[in-house]
């Protein structure tokens, strides 16, 4: 095991109120780790100084052995860091296929390019065409964005962070707003694109963690209250006394 990310000693405050608070986590490479906790513990703060949203007030960062603390969010993209449901929207009028090619050239760098002869265009066809298919969007490929359901709409997303080419993926509430069935759909995919890559996830629903977590750090007011597999946190007293605290089931 190595860690591909880390952060040490990261703190957020914000005029005196500190909302993340000297924390440490290690995400090891190829695992998927999740970040969970109840009501304002600081979880999408820690995910907004990671991708650098945010600045920390102290603490590092450091991705795949380089220090990213003081870089930007476009510079850790390029890097391999992703966050995906926040940063990469989906465009309703686009296709699926012109969704995933527009975020393949911003990539590249020729995003102004966007409206150039289709025989252009067509050079990320095929490339767009595989990440398409690779979350089951296949048969979408040519249906305007907007047509899409709710949970498809979310697997586009994945395929556009996919096109990016990212090493290590943060999904921001993969799961927010989801009936089951596309909770089934899109938990089924994340495992199959976490091969070969490192995910955190930020995420509320805690059958999914159980299912997909090899490791899951518990946060209550900015700080690591526990950390772990699912059994070991599920039982700890003081995790559970945070939740029933904070009003959660
Ligand atoms: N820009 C800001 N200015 C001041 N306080 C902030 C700011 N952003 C967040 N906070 C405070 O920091 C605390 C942590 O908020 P955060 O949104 O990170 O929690 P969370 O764990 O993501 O909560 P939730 O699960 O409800 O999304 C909260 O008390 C919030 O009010």
């Amino acid at each position: 095991m190595s860690a591909m990310l880390q952060a040490s000693g990261l703190t957020k405050e914000f005029k005196g109120f500190v909302a993340v608070n000297n924390v440490d986590l290690t995400v090891e490479r190829g695992t998927i780790h999740a970040l969970i906790g109840p009501n304002g513990a600081g979880k999408t703060t820690f995910f907004n100084l990671l991708t650098k949203f945010l600045q920390p007030t102290r603490g590092t960062i450091t991705y795949d052995g380089k220090d990213i603390t003081s870089k930007s969010s476009a510079d850790i993209a390029r890097l391999g860091l992703v966050r995906s449901f926040q940063i990469s929207a989906v465009f309703d009028d686009l296709t699926v296929l012109e969704n995933v090619r527009i975020a393949m050239q911003r990539r590249r760098g020729d995003s102004y390019d966007f409206w150039r002869s289709e025989a252009v265009l067509g050079q990320y066809d095929d490339e767009a065409r595989g990440y398409v298919e690779s979350v089951g969007l296949g048969e979408f490929i040519n249906h305007r964005a907007a047509e899409l359901s709710y949970g498809r709409k979310r697997a586009l997303e994945i395929a556009t962070t996919l096109s990016l080419e990212p090493d290590m993926l943060l999904l921001d509430e993969p799961m927010a707003g989801m009936g089951q069935e596309d909770v089934e759909r899109i938990s089924a995919l994340i495992k199959r694109i976490s091969e070969g890559r490192t995910i955190l996830m930020v995420e509320h629903n805690l059958s999914v963690v159980a299912d997909l977590s090899d490791r899951i750090t518990v946060l209550a007011r900015g700080e690591v209250l526990a950390e772990g597999d699912y059994d070991t946190v599920s039982k700890s007293p003081e995790v559970i006394e945070a939740y029933i605290g904070a009003g959660h089931d």
